[in-house]
This record gives structure tokens, sequence and C-alpha cells, in this order.
């Protein structure tokens, strides 16, 4: 647990970078710092590991004032990734990766074990090992910051902006291997982004600052997402936070139409003379779906199926997902699939918005538990699903 209580920094100019700033910090899970440019994101996370010291206001790691341990020691327990991941340039990839067990006192052989064993979770190709940084894509060296700041094991790992320099879809991909290994590993991890999609996905708290470094609001991301604490968090979420705010929510209660849903070879004619609604899913005889079909018109050629895009899996997709996939059917109905891929019905999107209000009633009626510093923390169960 990092507890930051009542502090603020002034730097030596007078700008006041984090002004009287609370936080308790879980073990096992990620806390995201998040708010415009300049409101203290990057101060704050200095400030845990002491490159910047505090003006007022105390700091504790598992109820012990940081100002109390020897710097070096501190910062050795914290992994550290920056954005470009500043890697060290005329070291290979396995020596920047087996930098900090070095340090440590590791022998050579031992520190490029263990570094060789990060590639490996951080999902780098062994091949890599003797190239150099500038040999490496800014995704792949983004990995590497990951990978060095993991090597030596440390409980906390702190994030500035590490995937802010690459590409949408190698940043998507950098975000699920920080969730993968977040599940395997459990650490307490502190991020700092910017981009408000990113402090969704990835945290179980989001800190938002505003400028002058103060607290708006610090909560689960749905929480925020539902009940933004006054105007200046909700106009930082944007327009679509409640459209964001359906990640959220199962698709478990989703009420399912089996009845539009019929395998390849059925008797077509009988299904129509008794009323059988169009359009009707036609499944492969395994129940993976196959395409839609208007059996006014329909001659039971597989060709002439209507395609029925994408589905969404039951209990893992979210409603979100689930609307999106029934806005873009051509029917109107999104395909559920379960984890084989298998139909288990359809949902038009006037099932699923009932599903939204009723799980929104729920959970306007239920109290939601704060989150525990337990074994498990909600990120390694968010990486779990
Ligand atoms: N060494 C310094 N001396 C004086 N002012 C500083 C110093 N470092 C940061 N600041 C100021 O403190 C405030 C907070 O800066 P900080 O870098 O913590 O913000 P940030 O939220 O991380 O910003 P960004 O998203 O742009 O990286 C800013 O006004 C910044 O100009």
């Amino acid at each position: 647990m990092i507890a930051i209580e009542d502090v603020s920094k002034r730097y030596a100019d007078g700008t006041v970078a984090v002004d009287r700033l609370s936080l308790q910090i879980p073990n096992h899970s990620i806390t995201v710092l998040v708010g415009p440019s300049g409101c203290g994101k990057t101060t704050t996370l200095r400030m845990i590991n002491r490159m910047v010291e505090p003006s007022s206001g105390t700091i504790r790691v598992n109820g012990e004032d940081i100002l109390r341990q020897p710097v070096n020691a501190l910062r050795r327990s914290m992994g550290y990734v920056i954005q470009n991941a500043g890697l060290f340039q005329h070291r290979t990839i396995l020596d920047n990766i087996a930098t900090v067990p070095r340090l440590l006192g590791w022998s050579k052989q031992r520190a490029r074990a263990r570094a060789a064993e990060l590639m490996e979770r951080v999902g780098l190709d062994p091949g890599m090992a003797r190239r150099y940084p500038y040999q490496l894509s800014g995704g792949q060296q983004q990995r590497v910051g990951v990978a060095r700041a993991l090597a030596a094991d440390p409980p906390i790992l702190l994030m500035d902006e590490p995937f802010s320099a690459v590409d949408p879809v190698v940043r998507r991909g950098l975000q699920e291997e920080l969730l993968r290994i977040q599940g395997e590993l459990g650490k307490a991890i502190v991020f700092v982004t910017h981009d408000m999609d990113e402090a969704i996905t990835i945290g179980d708290r989001i800190a938002v600052l505003r400028t002058g470094g103060r607290l708006a609001q610090f909560a689960a991301p749905d929480e925020i997402l539902s009940s933004p604490a006054d105007a200046f968090v909700e106009e930082f979420l944007g327009a679509d936070r409640g459209i964001r705010g359906l990640s959220f929510l199962s698709t478990r209660d989703l009420a399912l139409d089996r009845s539009r849903v019929f395998p390849v070879g059925s008797d077509w004619k009988e299904i129509a003379g008794r009323g059988g609604q169009s359009p009707v899913l036609v499944t492969d005889a395994d129940g993976k779906p196959l395409g839609w079909a208007d059996l006014s018109v329909w001659a039971g050629d597989v060709q002439a199926l209507e395609p029925y895009g994408q589905g969404f899996e039951v209990g893992r997709d979210s409603l979100r997902v689930a609307l999106d996939r029934a806005v873009l059917s051509p029917t109107g109905q999104a395909v559920a699939v379960d984890g084989a891929g298998r139909v288990l019905g359809v949902a038009g999107q006037e099932t699923v918005a009932a599903t939204i209000r009723a799980a929104r009633q729920r959970r306007a009626a239920d109290t939601v538990p704060g989150p525990a510093d337990s074994a498990q923390g909600p990120s390694q169960a968010k990486a779990a699903r």
C-alpha cells in the first residue's frame, strides 16, 4: 500500500504542482493518475520514488515513511517506466533488461538468464536479445522498458505515460500485455496518462487531477463514468461517457432470442409455415453462425446468406460490445456466442437497451463496495477475464 497523505509540491520558482493530495494506492492493483497537461501527474509519480521531494506531507509505503529509507534501496523496490522507454542505446536488449539485477550484484549469467525470462514474459522474441534499442520498433522498445522495470521483481511499478509514443493498435496491445502481466504478478502499479480511454481500460482506480495539482475525483472507472464528481471531470470524460460506461456492464443477463436460430438443413418451408419470423440466423452443423436469411425469399443457398458481421461472447464481452454489434448488424440483431463460437441466441437493439436500463437500476439500488487491499486485485481479475 502506498499512502500519499496531504502532500504538496511547490517548485523553487513558486509553481504549485501538487496541492494537498491524499491518495491510498492499494497493492495488487493499477491506480491511474489522469488529468490535463501540467496538472501534476509526473510530479506526483516522482515524489513516490523520491526523484522529487515533497514540500510538505508524507508518503508511506507499507506504513513506512519513504523519507526514512535509503533512496537507492527505495528506488530498487520500484520499477520505473517512462515514455520512449529511456533505454541505454549502447547496451543490447538483454543487458538493458539485466541492468538492475547487475546493480544488485547478481552474476552476469544469472542476470542475463533473468532478462531472457522477462523477454518472454513481455512478449519479445528471444532473437532480439543481442540487438540494440535502435534496431527495435517503438512498441518493442516499450516492452523492453517494462521488462527492465520488472527485472528485480519490485513490488511497485511506476509508469509515466509509457505507451503514449506508439500508435493506437500497438498501444492497445501493450495495454493488454500489461493487464496480462499484472494478472500474473499482482504489483502495485501507479500509471500516469492523459488519455481517459487508457485510464478506463487498465485502471482499477482512477485519480483525476485538475490543474494546480488538486484531486478532482478518486474512484473506480465505472463510478467515474456514471457519477462524475463535478463539471470538470464530466468535461474531461468527453461526450460519449454514457456509451463508454457500458464497458462495465455484463452481457450475462441479456435475454437471448433462440427462436430465430436454426441449423443449416432445417425444413425451411415448415418453419415459414408455422410463422417462423424472418430474418432467421442459420448456423452450421456445429452451431456456429453462417448468416441471416429472409425466409420469404431465401432458397436454402448458404452462399446467398446475408453476412452476420461479428458476434459477441456472452459473459466475456460487455454490453458496449453487444450494442455495437447490434447497431452494425444488417438485421439490427447481435449474434451471441459461447467461448467456442457456437450461437447461444440473438439480441436486438431494444433488448440490449432494456438490459442496460435494468443493470443501471440494479446498480443504483446497490451499494458498491470499496476496493479491498486483497490478495487478488481487480486488474488481475480484469486480466483473467
Ligand atoms: N522542475 C520544475 N520547476 C518548476 N516547475 C515545474 C518543474 N517541473 C514541473 N513543473 C511545473 O509543475 C506543474 C506540474 O508539472 P507535471 O510535469 O507534474 O505535470 P503533468 O501533469 O505530468 O504534465 P504533462 O501531462 O504535460 O506531462 C506544471 O505547471 C509544470 O510546469
